[in-house]
């Protein structure tokens, strides 16, 4: 089902970023400066001027062969031959956009945790958006989900993934430092007096560090492959207290196990990860 999804950069529009500027001026600028997947975003219209914005950033889309992803609405997807939809948590579910959106089209959707992201990989999605990673204008009022969700889906999601939510060439080298290899940007892009500029510059950032990590890090060895709770995960942990750490889990009431031993806390930090570890978090339930 999941077909082969390449890219690095993914802009979104955001039309109040840009008042007095086109959409599609804004937009073939982000294409120009390397944008290689776009999403036409747009909660304040109609569905029937969503439609006409759609078919002239589908001709776009097609001019520069990047895939054009439908926010929320399958049907125009469809309707103008884009190349998949995205989804919200609480928009249609993956199984339904899947029938009617076929096998080949792409199905995205956002995540806030690792738990949605497992039910998203496992119920057939084709990538998925990680965030807000940061409090964005775009989303006022949404929770960020911090970098440690953008090191847990490094770890353990094997589909395509994006980090996503106020992400700007300030903060992307940590965002990339915590495992993505991928970004999205709305404001940092469209924003920005000059897209092109903005988009090289994220790219750039990205490009370098996927290629600093490939050739400093040989990747297999930077990684151990571990099980947490029952589920295979790839870590760069190296010892016990960095992988509760990249869980979130180092200042909570949590027991540790390795490998069927209760691991003291004041131990974490000297207790080492090996290929094949087995982890255990326990969880401690209600008071008492
Ligand atoms: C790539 C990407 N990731 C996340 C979102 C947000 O989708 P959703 O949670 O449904 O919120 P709205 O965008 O619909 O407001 C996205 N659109 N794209
Ligand atoms: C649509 C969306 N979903 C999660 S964060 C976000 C907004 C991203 O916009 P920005 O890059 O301006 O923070
Ligand atoms: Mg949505």
């Amino acid at each position: 089902m999941h077909r082969k999804l390449d890219f690095k950069l993914y802009v979104i529009t955001g039309e109040n970023y840009h008042p007095g500027r086109g959409m599609l001026e804004v937009m073939e600028a982000a294409l120009m400066g390397g944008a290689d997947i776009v999403q036409l975003r747009d909660k304040d219209i109609s569905k029937r001027e969503l439609l006409e914005k759609a078919k002239r950033l589908r001709e776009l889309t097609a001019k520069y062969k990047v895939p054009l992803i439908i926010n929320d609405h399958p049907d125009v997807a469809l309707a103008v031959d884009a190349d998949g939809v995205h989804l919200g948590q609480e928009d249609l579910p993956i199984a339904v956009a899947r029938k009617m959106m076929g096998p080949h089209r792409i199905v995205g959707i956002s995540t806030h945790n690792l738990e949605q992201a497992r039910a998203a990989e496992n119920a057939g999605a084709d990538y998925i958006g990680v965030g807000p990673v940061y409090p964005t204008g775009t989303k006022p009022g949404r929770q960020a989900v911090t970098t440690s969700y953008v090191s847990q889906a490094a770890a353990e999601i094997r589909i395509p993934w994006v980090a996503i939510g106020g992400i700007t060439t300030d903060n992307a080298a940590e965002v990339l430092k915590a495992g993505a290899r991928r970004l999205c940007a709305v404001s940092a892009i469209v924003g920005n007096v000059d897209p092109e500029g903005a988009c090289r510059r994220l790219l750039e950032q990205i490009t370098g560090w996927n290629e600093r990590t490939r050739t400093e890090i040989p990747s297999e060895q930077s990684y151990v492959h571990v099980t947490v709770n029952g589920r295979p995960a790839r870590t760069q942990a190296t010892t016990l207290f960095e992988l509760a750490k990249q869980y979130g889990l180092e200042s909570r009431r949590v027991v540790a196990e390795l490998n069927g031993e209760v691991v003291p806390r004041q131990s974490w930090s000297d207790t080492p990860l090996h290929i094949g570890s087995l982890v255990e978090f326990v969880h401690f339930v209600g008071g008492g």
